[in-house]
């Protein structure tokens, strides 16, 4: 297996043969994603919906999500998907939004939005009530965004478009902050090879410089007890525990455990001669192998008063 990525991206499989190179991770990495998706609370009720769907899929709740079933089929066709009764997403990127544990009247910054998944996530935990900052910097990707948010009856998001550097002008203003940033996506490849052709560790340098600043702007903007959550669906540590690790050197930021009932992997703490403060082992690394997920990295992060 790896032998068949080495054909597609000799530099890729190279790279992460540092990363990871068990046999485990080869093997899940070239295997498809199960189909997965999350229950609208705000329009539909759990049981509901899996009353409705289980005469056409086989469904298994996902241990981390209370609204999250594993599905034997994908489910974006159904009418309860078009009509916004359920989301599709995979499994581990469910997790941002429930470490981000925002409540009804807050105001929450989600800097990184498009094309929804955790804004619409993040509202039915709010039960559509307070404020979510709902902005990406790409102008084609806003209309996939306000479209979700209008599909999904989401009714308390202001959507901007900014370059996620902007909001450090914010101080101390939101209750919570979600970073979910640009990444290399190499937890996506389980869904679709484009992601390996295009992988470059060029890109990951470039884009490692890019989340540090985005990381701490949104510091910037969190308020004093507040929680950001850093989160990215790639496994490089330069784009993982090299952020949190700079974010930590260059602020008071606290790292937060994150419990929840998630199979890890032992975060990174030295890579090609950098040691990263050990906090970072207070995040979550998810490999394939973990849970049979998309790969993912989550922070939890809190401004001392
Ligand atoms: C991983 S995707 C976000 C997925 C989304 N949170 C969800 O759950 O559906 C990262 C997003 O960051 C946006 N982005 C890239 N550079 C950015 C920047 N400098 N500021 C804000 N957003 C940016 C991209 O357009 C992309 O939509």
């Amino acid at each position: 297996m790896k032998s068949d990525f080495a054909q597609i991206n000799r530099r890729f499989v190279e790279r992460y043969e540092r990363i990871d190179d068990s046999e485990e991770f080869w093997m899940y990495m070239a295997k498809p994603l199960r189909p997965s998706f999350r229950v609208n609370t705000l329009k539909a009720s759990v049981e509901d919906v899996v009353s409705s769907l289980s005469d056409r899929f086989k469904l298994e709740p996902i241990p981390w999500c209370k609204e999250g079933f594993f599905s034997d089929k994908e489910v974006g066709r159904t009418i309860e998907h078009q009509i916004g009764v359920i989301f599709s997403q995979e499994a581990s990127s469910m997790i941002p939004a429930i470490v981000l544990d925002p409540k009804p009247n807050m105001l929450v910054l989600d800097m990184c939005a498009s094309p929804g998944g955790k804004t619409t996530q993040i509202a039915q935990y709010m039960k559509n009530e307070g404020c979510i900052v709902a902005n990406d910097v790409k102008y084609d990707r806003i209309n996939i965004l306000i479209s979700n948010l209008q599909r999904c009856g989401v009714t308390i998001a202001r959507v901007t478009m900014k370059d996620g550097r902007f909001f450090k002008r914010f101080k101390d203003t939101f209750d919570r902050v979600l970073i979910d940033a640009p990444c290399s996506n190499v937890g996506m490849i389980r869904k679709n090879y484009r992601y390996l052709k295009m992988w470059s560790l060029k890109e990951v340098y470039s884009l490692s410089r890019l989340q540090k600043e985005l990381v701490m702007a949104g510091y910037r903007a969190l308020k004093p007890n507040g929680i950001m959550v850093y989160s990215t669906c790639t496994l490089d540590p330069l784009e993982n525990e090299e952020v949190v690790d700079y974010l930590l050197s260059n602020t008071d930021a606290k790292l937060l455990e994150i419990d929840l009932p998630v199979n890890r992997t032992e975060p990174i703490t030295e890579f090609e001669g950098k040691v990263y403060d050990e906090e970072v082992k207070k995040c979550l690394r998810i490999h394939p192998q973990d849970n049979d997920t998309e790969g993912f990295f989550i922070a939890k992060i809190t401004k001392p008063e």
